[in-house]
């Protein structure tokens, strides 16, 4: 691997201390990072190296997913960090840190790689670069990244806008959009599985498939991002970006040999496809859903409205669901069902695949449908739903076809790794985070203009009960809201897909 000089914008802030020091230790222990690697932390925090490095060691004792056990590798690894004082609007401080990356470059003997990571708030993405551009720090002889955060944008213009500012200084091939999500290996694997396996991709159409539902649920509120939350809602935060990234993943059919170019084209292919939705679409298709006070895991907890910094007033969204539809060949007339929420039962990241009955049936013989659960967070796994039959009666089986171990690297190692290594496969490319602002932008303007309405869900439940209409108009239901649901759906399905019934 190519050495390079990390550049770390945010470097005394939160997600560089619960993600980014561990996920590169982790690298690092791998065997993972070049040999010759320096990272320069900064932020406006008075700070000395040896300050910097004991907190960085701290983070890694509390966030690694790694026990610490050998301090001469953890010495080895800090011993590379170094911080400097820089304000984001101060030109001046841009000049400063050249002239210090310059010397540790010249110390190491590096080349002139620099990848820029930008771990702070999205209003300061435009100011960096062209201090970058301006400063000469983007202009050395080695290659140049920059890796940046969510959130692109806040709809559909201030995404284009920022676009087409930070190319002024970065071309699309370096910048490196994150999504955590597309770092998470289950939903790497979602592709893989397909292509991998002539049994599914059999079946991977509308031929066979009834509907796909994506359900990203998390029992945590607000939490303290209140002033970000409550002008971003779940379909900012998280639908227009980790769970379109999880459709296109799950949609796209790839050919043999594929190149991150191919994966990134037929992402866009997908996005190209879904329906639009109009403003009386939005209404009919999306349900908007607002946490209540209840219980989560047996501990009573506050309504979104009465949590600290949210106004009495609120009507921001701490849930969505929708039902899209990707018009091609392979997913035409099959339903594509999507939700996410906070304050829900459970915190479960997963896709179920409903298979359709077997075709040329003259009569039903019943049983439940065939399912494919994909598991991708906090447990992964696969699991396939057959039908089997005892004592005369058909019962399903659920089979557990794969279960990761827990010693996997994280999401962030995965994408610190491929941007290190200049792999953009699983990063947002401009093209699809447009196409995602663009579909979502109708339902932005019906949320603003209070065209749909706003439905309070009890904390702790599955969401609103209109969520379940959405899926039963078509003749489904959403599959594993909860264990005792699972449970009781299976007894159910026990006693009536009695054969010949
Ligand atoms: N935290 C998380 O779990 C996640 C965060 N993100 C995104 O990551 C980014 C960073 O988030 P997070 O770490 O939580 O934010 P924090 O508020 O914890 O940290 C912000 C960082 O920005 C630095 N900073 C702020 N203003 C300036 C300035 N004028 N000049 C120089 N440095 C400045 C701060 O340094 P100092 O105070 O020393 O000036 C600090 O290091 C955001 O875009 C967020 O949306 C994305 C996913 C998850
Ligand atoms: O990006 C975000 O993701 C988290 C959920 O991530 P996960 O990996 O725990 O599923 C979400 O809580 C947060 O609001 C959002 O900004």
């Amino acid at each position: 691997m190519e050495p390079v000089t990390y550049v770390l914008f945010g470097a005394t802030g939160d997600l560089a201390k619960r993600k980014i020091y561990p996920a590169l230790y982790n690298l690092f222990v791998d065997g993972k990072l070049p040999e010759a690697f320096s990272l320069i932390g900064l932020g406006r925090r008075e700070w000395t190296d040896e300050f910097f490095q004991t907190s960085v060691e701290q983070s890694l004792r509390q966030f690694s997913r790694r026990e610490i056990q050998n301090p001469e590798q953890m010495q080895a690894f800090i011993q590379k960090f170094r911080y400097t004082v820089l304000d984001i609007g101060r030109t001046d401080d841009y000049k400063k840190l050249l002239q210090i990356i310059e010397e540790r470059e010249n110390a190491l003997g590096l080349p002139a790689n620099r990848l820029f990571y930008l771990s702070v708030g999205p209003e300061y993405f435009t100011t960096i670069a062209s201090n970058i551009e301006e400063s000469g720090l983007g202009s050395a002889a080695g290659w140049k990244r920059l890796v940046i955060e969510k959130p692109f944008g806040h709809d559909l213009q201030s995404a284009r806008d920022l676009n087409e500012h930070l190319s002024k200084s970065f071309t699309e091939d370096e910048i490196f959009r994150i999504d955590h999500y597309l770092g998470k290996p289950m939903v790497q694997n979602l592709e893989v599985l397909e292509r991998a396996n002539p049994i599914i991709q059999a079946l991977w159409s509308n031929r066979y498939i009834a509907n796909v539902q994506i359900t990203a649920s998390e029992t945590v509120g607000v939490e303290e991002r209140a002033g970000y939350y409550d002008h971003v809602g779940a379909v900012r935060d998280m639908f227009q970006n980790h769970m379109l990234q999880m459709l296109m993943m799950l949609a796209i059919h790839l050919p043999h040999n594929s190149t991150a170019e191919d994966v990134r084209k037929h992402k866009k292919q997908v996005m190209e496809a879904l329906i639009p939705l109009s403003q009386s679409d939005v209404r009919t298709n999306v349900i908007r859903g607002q946490y209540a006070s209840g219980s989560v895991g047996g501990n009573p907890v506050k309504g979104y409205r009465s949590e600290p910094g949210i106004a009495a007033t609120s009507m921001n969204d701490t849930y969505i669901a929708a039902k899209l539809q990707v018009d091609d060949y392979f997913w035409r007339g099959v339903p594509f069902y999507i939700r996410t929420g906070k304050r829900l039962h459970e915190k479960s990241t997963r896709i179920v695949v409903e298979f359709k009955e077997a075709l040329n049936q003259t009569s039903h013989i019943g049983g439940a449908p065939n399912l494919l659960l994909i598991e991708i967070n906090p447990n992964e796994g696969i699991m396939l739903q057959l039908n089997t039959k005892e004592n005369g009666v058909l019962k399903p089986v659920q089979i557990q076809l794969h279960e990761n171990s827990k010693d996997i690297p994280e999401a962030y190692e995965n994408l610190i790794y491929d941007a290190l290594v200049g792999n953009p496969t699983f990063f947002a490319h401009w093209d699809e985070v447009e196409l995602a602002w663009a579909w979502v932008q109708p339902i932005l303007d019906a949320f603003q203009e209070n065209q749909v309405p706003l439905h309070a869900y009890e904390a702790g439940s599955n969401g609103p009960a209109e969520a379940d209409a959405l899926l039963a108009a078509d003749g489904f239901h959403w599959w594993f809201d909860s264990k005792e649901d699972q449970e009781t759906k299976r007894k159910e399905e026990d006693y009536a897909y009695q054969i010949g019934h």
